[in-house]
């Protein structure tokens, strides 16, 4: 069922090559996506944002009082964070359509009883060490087959700095027992790599210390816990640093209830907007897009690529800026990716070196060697997939260059998703653009952040199969 894929110099500790999926309940799900025959044609919405969806329960669940959440994604990973906020003592539930989360207020959270299966999910299991580490409790947290190979040491690093104590496996990996400080310290932390969720996790043990908890990072990321926290009631202070920015959180505040409408989230946008650029003649229109700067580089990759893209009914929606992207079918060209943009569409390059091999030319890929700490090493596995698909591609150890011939790809290959959701999605996208069908070994990882996924494509004319 799955595709043997090149070795790589670069290799991680993945698992290797060809080994089943083991990270879901079940038998693998594979799919196959056909080439497209017509053009791709309807306006859509894509479901909830994830790292809005995480932050709106975890900082429910730290509120004094309701958190009504709408449009909160309900694939796994946030499910599971839904969870795990239950088990330490929030009331969380879902009420015709809308979540509700009663909260136990800053430093409130009770010890769980059992193991945090936080499945697949790295923003969950890296910004619940942030709550836990100072709350005088002891938590064991564990995650898939994907997430227990996934580094832990750059949370640990910093949250042993508020007082916590860790036990990971070798490598610093999952499962954790971590031992929340009785009386944590205030820490001032610069980020050794660009990553949103560790900036979360420093901030979120900054919320039960007494003081001024700062986080400097060198390039900006996404800032959804800032915003959110401010929207809650914390004093929150972001300034620009160099390239970066310097956050200073002043902590046990008292949080206080809010109304939150989860925009759609543009890092599922970006399917099917890459597959309405690289299938001839396609109109497609996303509805209620998160708009935030620091989320929509792949968005300006396109546009640099020749990609049809026109934005409309921009508004403010709960802080956030939202509004329909429409894509049309287009000529795409090669293009050389800054690498300053890299954190802004961190996870959309499985989904940019698609729209890469079907473009004619070069697309050059670098600074991105955080590609291979995600649920997968994703340029390892994009290389592999690529090639087996018969697109030209050379893996950098920082990211990687695809040649396109502006022609579809052979494809006709059938690619291993290694638990790895959004490498599942990016060849079912390069099937609807290439010769032949291209199969995926495994669909069922889709689910954490997409559910739906296959059904709105079929809806725009797609053709993806059970295989
Ligand atoms: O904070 C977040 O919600 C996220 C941050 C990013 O991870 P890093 O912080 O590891 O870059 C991103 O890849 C992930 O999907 C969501
Ligand atoms: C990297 C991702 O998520 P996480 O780190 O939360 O598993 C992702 O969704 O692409």
């Amino acid at each position: 069922m799955t595709a043997p894929s090149a070795p790589t110099p670069f290799a991680t500790d993945r698992a290797p090559a060809g080994e089943a999926p083991t990270g879901h309940d079940g038998p693998a799900r594979p799919l196959v996506a056909h080439p497209a025959t017509t053009a791709l044609a309807g306006t859509i919405a894509v479901p909830g944002d994830k790292s809005i969806s995480h932050r709106a329960l975890m900082f429910g669940a730290l509120a004094v009082g309701e958190t009504v959440v709408e449009g909160l994604l309900e694939g796994a990973d946030v499910l599971a964070t839904a969870a795990a906020m239950r088990a330490l003592g929030a009331r969380v539930e879902r009420r015709a359509g809308r979540w509700h989360v009663n909260g136990v207020g800053v430093g409130g959270l009770a010890e769980p009883e059992d193991v945090l299966d936080m499945g697949n999910a790295g923003t969950a299991a890296r910004l619940i060490a942030g709550l836990l580490a100072t709350h005088p409790l002891t938590a064991f947290v564990t995650g898939d087959a994907s997430l227990r190979k996934r580094p832990m040491g750059r949370v640990r690093e910093p949250l042993e700095r508020f007082g916590a104590r860790f036990v990971l496996r070798h490598g610093d990996r999952l499962p954790a027992a971590i031992i929340g400080a009785e009386n944590s310290v205030p820490v001032s932390y610069t980020l050794p790599v660009a990553s949103a969720q560790v900036k979360s996790a420093v901030l979120l043990a900054g919320l039960n210390t007494p003081g001024e908890t700062v986080v400097v990072e060198p390039k900006a990321t996404r800032d959804h816990t800032e915003t959110m926290l401010q929207a809650f009631g914390a004093e929150v202070r972001v300034e620009k640093a160099g390239k970066g920015r310097r956050i200073a959180l002043t902590g046990q505040p008292e949080l206080k209830p809010v109304a939150i409408a989860v925009p759609g989230d543009p890092s599922s946008a970006a399917f099917p907007a890459v597959a309405a650029a690289i299938c001839r003649g396609s109109q497609v229109a996303i509805r209620r897009v998160g708009l935030n700067s620091l989320r929509t580089g792949l968005y300006d990759c396109l546009q640099e690529m020749g990609a049809h893209i026109e934005i409309t009914d921009r508004r403010t929606e709960g802080g956030e800026p939202v509004g329909t992207i429409h894509v049309q079918g287009s000529r795409l060209k090669g293009i050389q990716v800054p690498p300053e943009r890299v954190p802004a569409m961190i996870d959309e390059f499985p989904i940019l070196a698609v729209a890469a091999a079907c473009a004619e030319g070069e697309t050059r890929i670098t600074g991105a060697m955080e590609l291979r700490v995600k649920e997968s090493d994703r340029i390892g596995a994009m290389a592999a997939g690529l090639r087996a698909a018969g697109v030209a591609v050379k893996e950098l150890p920082d990211g990687m260059i695809v040649t396109g011939t502006g022609r579809p790809p052979p494809g006709g290959a059938t690619i291993a998703t290694h638990l790895d959701h959004r490498i599942a999605m990016a060849f079912l996208v390069l099937g609807l653009a290439s010769a032949a069908p291209v199969t995926i070994d495994d669909g069922a990882m889709i689910d954490t952040s997409f559910p739906g996924f296959a059904g709105l494509m079929r809806g725009l004319g797609a053709r993806i199969e059970v295989a």
